[in-house]
């Protein structure tokens, strides 16, 4: 179906060629994840497949790329997209029409099909993608998780036999992703699609696909079935890629299998062999009839086991907190002794150096009151406690707030929140439920429509953005709508340059650093992938150094090494930070508290340990628990991350041993 034969591309203006002699076949029906770090060729190379490159966008182009044996550069893009359907990127680039119904309808009416049957394809497509009650909605009302959803159906309505797919579910909610996955791979299958997708959520991509092809540096440089993809991990690690959690799992154990599913870890930790070697639990299906058995030891399993489990975890932070703190596995919240030691360090290295800076010095000043304060009270890391919070100055300060952008239809009902400085709070929760509606707030360009906004003790009502600037700093879901300046270096000086601060060119350099922008500080940001355009304008803020950071949805569409070094970032910083995500990974890694909204209002709140045993608010919420947490259930055991579950079990074992 898709023949890619030594494809090279420049884009007009670059002296580096983008693609570097690739070669790719995929035959008809075969399901491809197509992955690598940001700004390896992905987007350009499945830009290729319908002809925007070179037809579009110019540049240089050698090689050839054929699609059921027609070659794209001597065929024109109305033939070429009969034939491939392109889901892009980001739906803002994809959704032209004025309501949804249009926008799916669009590709069978220009198929010619019946009205009737145009009428049954946007149905089937809409239902699909969990979206047939917005058919009459207005494309521009649309959540971004719902856009990229409209954007799915719009290309599922059109049937076309080749579909590429460049991160089309990268803001959607974990149960819709799961959801539409399934019927993309029902289609495959029934069908036989070809289907080319691209995607940095691999561990949760993986179980769909027949095959995963890495891209590095303009070339493909791995090319596997899925099923055994990750017997090469030393791969997946060297270019900073995700890997799915039962893989590492099983791994760290010694195990050399590579199962893609929970279902499929359990069955090899319940194999005969690894029991012997390990021999020191049962896997039971239910988590709370769970018992562990110790060899030869007469310690009792379940409640007793627990709390052993709660001291071993315990003992795990005290170690963390002397050599492992570069571990995002480790970053739990329990880690949260040391991170405030981290932050306290990073204070007085922020006091020396930005001294002249009158707002930032109350505002550091601010923070060793803050840290004397979570210091005295090293269990509870603030949030909890209320004793504590009360200590501890409130930043917002959210009373029954409802909203909504159309009259009588309201998105945020009775939002009730206090966040404290110093937190790390992540919302998730299902497309649509109002995340991030409710940042819009915090930044004071919506408004409430009953109870009140305080940031900073300011009612929101009597602020516009402008008030807050230099205070409060904002990272869009779409980083496009923030990217306006000629150069990335550029995006990074606005801010601290409209604020007057002093230091401008060292607050640049260290906010490009920390994204890893440097190596492209002079290039257009229309030029950069979107994954480096997204930490362009992440560093566009941080340059200004705010006391609140909000940021919507600041993971997608980055690998595994730059989501790590982003969340390293702020976990180091001195801010107030709150996010939108729906990965459920980083949110137990780095955030110290958890929302989870569904339907316009807070259903759950907590620390990450608490809220993922909260799988009532986890469901409704259409989130899941992370796979590691699944399998410590099914194992009876209290452990939230890879490197604990291994810790336990190995800790264990070599107990089980020495009796
Ligand atoms: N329009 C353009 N003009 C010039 N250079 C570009 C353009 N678009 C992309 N590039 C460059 O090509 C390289 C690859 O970009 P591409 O978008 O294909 O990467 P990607 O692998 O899809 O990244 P991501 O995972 O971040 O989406 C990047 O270094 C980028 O700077
Ligand atoms: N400009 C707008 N006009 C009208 N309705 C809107 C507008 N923006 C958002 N909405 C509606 O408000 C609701 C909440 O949207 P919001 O973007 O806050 O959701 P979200 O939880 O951030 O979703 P996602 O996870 O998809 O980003 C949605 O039903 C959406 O359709």
């Amino acid at each position: 179906m898709i023949e890619i034969k030594d494809l090279w591309y420049t884009y007009p203006g670059r002296s580096e060629p983008t693609l570097k002699g690739i070669n790719l076949r995929v035959e008809k029906g075969e399901f491809v994840l197509l992955t690598g770090p940001t700004g390896c060729g992905k987007s350009t190379l499945l830009k290729t497949l319908n002809g925007i490159i070179p037809h579009e966008s110019g540049g240089i182009f050698s090689g050839s790329v054929k699609i059921k044996g027609m070659e794209t550069t001597e065929s024109n893009q109305i033939e070429i997209s009969k034939e491939v359907g392109l889901v892009f990127q980001n739906p803002d680039d994809q959704i032209f029409s004025t309501t949804v119904e249009d926008e799916v309808a669009f590709g069978p009416e220009n198929l010619c099909f019946e009205r009737k049957e145009i009428d049954r394809k946007v149905e089937e497509a809409l239902k699909i993608v969990g979206m047939s009650g917005h058919r009459l909605a207005s494309t521009n009302s649309l959540s971004g998780g719902q856009k990229q959803r409209i954007c799915i159906a719009s290309m599922l309505a059109m049937a076309p036999e080749v579909l590429a797919m460049d991160e089309p579910v990268s803001q959607m909610d974990p149960r819709g992703t799961h959801e539409v996955l399934n019927t993309v791979r029902e289609l495959n299958r029934k069908l036989k699609t070809t289907i080319l997708l691209v995607e940095h959520r691999l561990h949760e991509l993986a179980p769909f696909v027949d095959r995963i092809v890495i891209m590095d540096e303009g070339k493909i440089v791995f090319d596997q079935p899925a099923s055994k993809a990750f017997d090469h991990l030393e791969v997946f690690y060297r270019l900073g890629l995700r890997i799915p959690e039962p893989v590492e799992l099983c791994h760290s154990l010694g195990i050399k299998a590579s199962p893609l599913s929970v279902s499929g870890a359990l069955a090899l930790l319940d194999t005969e062999d690894f029991r012997k070697n390990i021999n020191i639990f049962q896997p039971s299906p239910n988590p709370e009839k769970s018992t562990v058995v110790i060899k030869n030891s007469s310690r009792k399993p379940s409640t007793e086991n627990n709390n052993s489990e709660n001291n071993n975890s315990e003992n795990n932070n005290s170690e963390n907190n002397n050599s492992e703190n570069n571990n995002s596995e480790n970053n739990n919240s329990e880690n949260n002794n040391s991170e405030n030691n981290n932050s306290e360090n990073n204070n007085s290295e922020n006091n020396n150096s930005e001294n002249n800076n009158s707002e930032n010095n109350n505002s550091e000043n601010n923070n060793s009151e803050n840290n004397n304060s979570e210091n005295n009270n090293s269990e509870n890391n603030g949030y909890e406690n209320n004793d504590c919070k009360n200590n501890r100055s409130s930043i917002v300060s959210i009373q029954d707030l409802w909203s909504g952008y159309e009259k009588n239809k309201m998105v945020l009902k009775g939002i009730n929140l206090e966040i404290n400085k110093g937190e790390r709070v992540a919302i998730m929760g299902t497309n649509g439920s109002g995340k991030s509606t409710l940042l819009l707030h915090l930044a004071a360009i919506l408004k409430p429509d009953k109870g009140s906004v305080k940031v900073f003790e300011e009612d929101t009502r009597s602020k516009n953005p402008y008030s807050f600037a230099g205070k409060v700093g904002f990272v869009f879901q779409n980083p496009d709508l923030m990217l306006f300046c000629d150069s990335a270096e550029e995006e990074a000086r606005f801010g601290p340059v409209q604020l007057k601060y002093s230091n401008i060119e060292e607050r640049v350099k260290n906010s490009l650093e920390a994204m890893s922008i440097l190596p492209f500080r002079y290039d257009l940001p229309q030029a950069l992938s979107r994954g480096q355009r997204l930490r362009t304008a992440v560093a566009s803020v941080i340059s200004i150094n705010p006391e609140l950071i909000l940021l919507d949805e600041p993971t997608t569409g980055q690998d595994r090494m730059n989501i790590e070094q982003m969340m390293d970032f702020f976990k180091n910083n001195n801010s107030t930070l709150i996010f939108c995500t729906h990965d459920i990974e980083v949110a137990m890694s780095y955030a110290t508290r958890i929302l989870v909204m569904n339907d316009g209002k807070i259903i759950a709140d907590g620390k990450g340990k608490e809220v993922i045993k909260d799988t009532e608010s986890l469901r409704k919420a259409s989130l899941t628990q992370p796979p590691v947490v699944e399998i410590a259930n099914h194992l009876g055991i209290n452990a939230f991350s890879v490197k604990e579950l291994v810790k336990t079990l190995t800790s264990r074992s070599a107990e089980g041993i020495k009796c």
